[in-house]
């Protein structure tokens, strides 16, 4: 996942290849309910892990439940429709999951305990009045402890002998479907007689609460519908496990590819997007969103569980939807509808208004700031779409909405080939962790950015580079751990770095079994983090680094760590050999005196002793050993920002070279 401030998206060219996409935060939070309420243990595979996930998971294990969680396989012993009497007041806090907040306030109702039930402030924006109103008819006790209709609630107990099951129960289906939800998952727990549910209102979402049915009659709940109007629960009603449940992937999640399918050709012109866990026969009404994006011009297929998609007619047709049966995956048609040859409207969104923000203005600000033209009203957005020369690189505001931030993505697909730069990108681990490694892992960018740093040893170039590629959440190329690995490698082949030994040492580079992982350096599994650092390694480094075979065997090995969103690399020679075609070059010195003495620093307290004038010596004979060298010597790129870092600190280094950085994007600022 993606922790920083911000992520540059550079402008992409293409994508192809196969994505496996996490679960259904629907079904994931249904099924964690249902488990917990029934009794006996039921294994979840392919369960999402997300923060609505964790959330539930938490509240479920505070609840009582046995959770035990292993890679994507969660078992969970359910509570058997009771709770442990007598416990004190929970408190719970739902972050901002809707998924969670509904049905438990249904669930812990009936449950017979003491809760209070908070969030995040804009969960405390989002209403719950109808639903607790529908369990107030029914004898249950919730109060508001904020403003009324709104969490945060207190629920306690009730007598089940209380509760006035004989009238139907009301409820609003016209606001969110998650109302009605809650109250089929969680009436079972009271269907001492017959339970009928009343929807007042045209109900919205109806495809979730398909979901909600189907997955009650995995575990054992068989509800009567009567069209969209009347639910009834079946006296006697009980959770029971199905044992083993499968997750499907999330078809939400899925729109975002099948978008790039349709908006993306392959490097070859005609590879598609496959996409794995979920097939055009899910239960999830956002799979709706297919046809769609075929009315789009998406080429879609489809088989058990998978679906493969490309693109057809291009640009996109534009399309005139009543969205109200896929209000979340939809607003990926929003951003499609740049590409398309005429103005897209979707209308029947206004639940999009109640969303993790309000999704109406949040899309039609950030399309804007792209260029476009976009008119919107209570229920409806229009989108025009926009020419090469109309798209702006943009800074898109996220609103702590996953969606948001997903679908702007692939406004990175631009003709204008502009960087798209989505702010506080971590907003998506609300259902996709990795949405952004997934989506990198298919695409293709013409020019993959790189930071070069290049210095003297101990001119700090490591130190920087690591918090810059950090800050930016670019990779990391720490070129001398590569000389230093083939230095280790040829003592422990016993070879010297002699011209006889050359051709030698540069076999042994091109197929250094190394990796990275975790900060450490590992060959052939082996952690050499700490005896590559020594000064004797860093010599044998100097000393390899001179053979022109072996800088040629580690030049394609170096280049492959560029790769999307971005890469910072230091050495001597990223600048001027490896990367020339860097967007920018930075040359870092400091003084001889510095240089030896911040090593010094480094290695005592590594543990590693050495006097400040073996060091300095050694540095001076690095340094000139660098420099003079035939192949690739240490020398500042022609295009290379100088930077001396001896009356500098670490932080203000990193500030200069972030700063420098910015100058050359086009972002205004947010
Ligand atoms: N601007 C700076 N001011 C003071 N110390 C620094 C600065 N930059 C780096 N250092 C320290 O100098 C030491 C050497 O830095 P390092 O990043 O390992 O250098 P290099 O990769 O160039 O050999 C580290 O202990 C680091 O904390
Ligand atoms: N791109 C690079 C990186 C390192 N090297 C060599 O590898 C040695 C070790 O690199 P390093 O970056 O770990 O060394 P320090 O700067 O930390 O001393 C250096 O002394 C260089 O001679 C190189 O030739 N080219």
């Amino acid at each position: 996942m993606f922790s920083t401030a911000f992520l540059d998206i550079p402008a992409l060219a293409g994508a192809s290849g196969t994505v496996r996409l996490p679960g259904s935060k629907s079904i994931s939070n249904r099924v964690l309910l249902l488990a917990a309420l029934a009794s006996g243990t039921t294994t979840v595979h392919d369960l999402l892990d997300s923060d609505d996930t964790r959330v539930m998971l938490d509240a479920l294990r505070a609840l009582g439940c046995g959770i035990d969680a292993a890679g994507s396989t969660l078992r969970i012993t359910g509570i058997g429709g009771q709770l442990k009497p007598g416990g004190p007041m929970l408190p719970l806090f739902l972050g901002n999951a809707g998924t969670a907040m509904r049905p438990l306030t249904a669930a812990l109702s009936l449950l017979g305990g003491e809760f209070e039930l908070s969030g995040v402030p804009r969960m405390h924006e989002r209403p719950i009045g109808d639903l607790v109103d529908a369990l107030t008819q029914l004898g249950c006790r919730i109060d508001y402890l904020g403003n009324p209709g709104y969490p945060p609630l207190r629920i306690r107990p009730v007598d089940h002998g209380a509760l006035v099951l004989d009238a139907p129960i009301r409820v609003r289906g016209d606001v969110s479907s998650q109302f009605l939800t809650a109250l089929l998952l969680a009436l079972p727990l009271a269907a001492r007689k017959d339970i009928v549910i009343e929807v007042v209102g045209e109900l919205i979402s109806k495809p979730y609460i398909e979901i909600t049915l189907n997955l009650l009659a995995r575990f054992g709940i068989a509800v009567q519908r009567e069209g969209w109007e009347r639910f009834t629960i079946p006296a006697g009603s009980r959770y029971s496990s199905p044992g083993d449940i499968h997750v499907e992937a999330d078809a939400s999640s899925a729109s975002y590819f099948i978008a790039l399918g349709a908006i993306a050709t392959g490097a070859s012109g005609q590879d598609s997007i496959r996409i794995e866990g979920v097939g055009a026969d899910s239960i999830q009404g956002d799979i709706r969103f297919i046809e769609a994006a075929r009315q789009m011009g998406a080429q879609v297929d489809s088989g058990p569980n998978w679906l493969d998609v490309r693109r057809g007619a291009w640009p996109l047709k534009a399309i005139d939807l009543d969205a109200n049966h896929i209000p979340d995956a939809a607003m990926t048609l929003a951003v499609m509808a740049l590409y398309a040859d005429g103005p897209s409207t979707l209308r029947n969104i206004a639940s999009w208004r109640v969303k993790e923000t309000d999704r109406i203005d949040a899309m039609a600000n950030e399309l804007r700031k792209l260029g476009a033209t976009v008119d919107s009203g209570p229920d409806f957005i229009r989108v025009h779409p926009l020419e090469r020369p109309g798209w702006q690189a943009a800074s898109i505001r996220t609103y702590d909405d996953h969606r948001v931030a997903m679908c702007f993505s692939l406004a990175a697909f631009n003709p204008a080939g502009l960087p798209v730069r989505i702010l506080e990108p971590h907003c998506v681990a609300k259902t996709f962790p990795d949405y952004f490694e997934t989506l990198f892992s298919v695409a293709q960018a013409p020019e993959v950015p790189v930071i070069c740093i290049d210095g003297p040893t101990a001119s700090g170039k490591g130190t920087l580079a690591a918090e810059v590629a950090r800050l930016l959440g670019y990779h990391y190329l720490d070129s001398g751990s590569l000389y230093r690995v083939t230095g280790l490698a040829m003592r422990r082949a016993g070879l010297s770095a002699e011209p006889q030994h050359e051709a030698q040492i540069a076999a042994l580079a091109a197929a250094l079994p190394l990796h990275f992982t975790e900060g450490k350096v590992l060959l052939a599994g082996e952690d050499v983090s700490d005896e590559i650092r020594t000064e004797a390694a860093g010599m044998d480094a100097s000393r390899v680094s001179t053979l022109p075979a072996v800088r040629a065997a580690l030049l394609a090995l170096q280049q492959r760590f560029r790769q999307l969103p971005g890469l910072v690399a230091d050495g001597r020679d990223m600048g001027t050999v490896i990367f020339p075609d860097a967007a920018l070059k930075v040359f870092l010195t400091a003084s001889a005196a510095q240089r030896a003495e911040r090593r010094h620093k480094q290695l005592i307290s590594k543990g590693i002793s050495t006097t400040l004038d073996s060091l300095r010596s050694d540095l001076e004979a690095r340094d000139a050993r660098d420099s003079s060298r035939s192949v690739a010597p240490l020398k500042p790129a022609q295009d290379a920002r100088h930077l001396d870092n001896s009356q500098l600190s670490i932080e203000q280094s990193i500030d200069q070279v972030l700063n420098w950085w910015q100058e050359k994007q086009p972002f205004k600022p947010a």
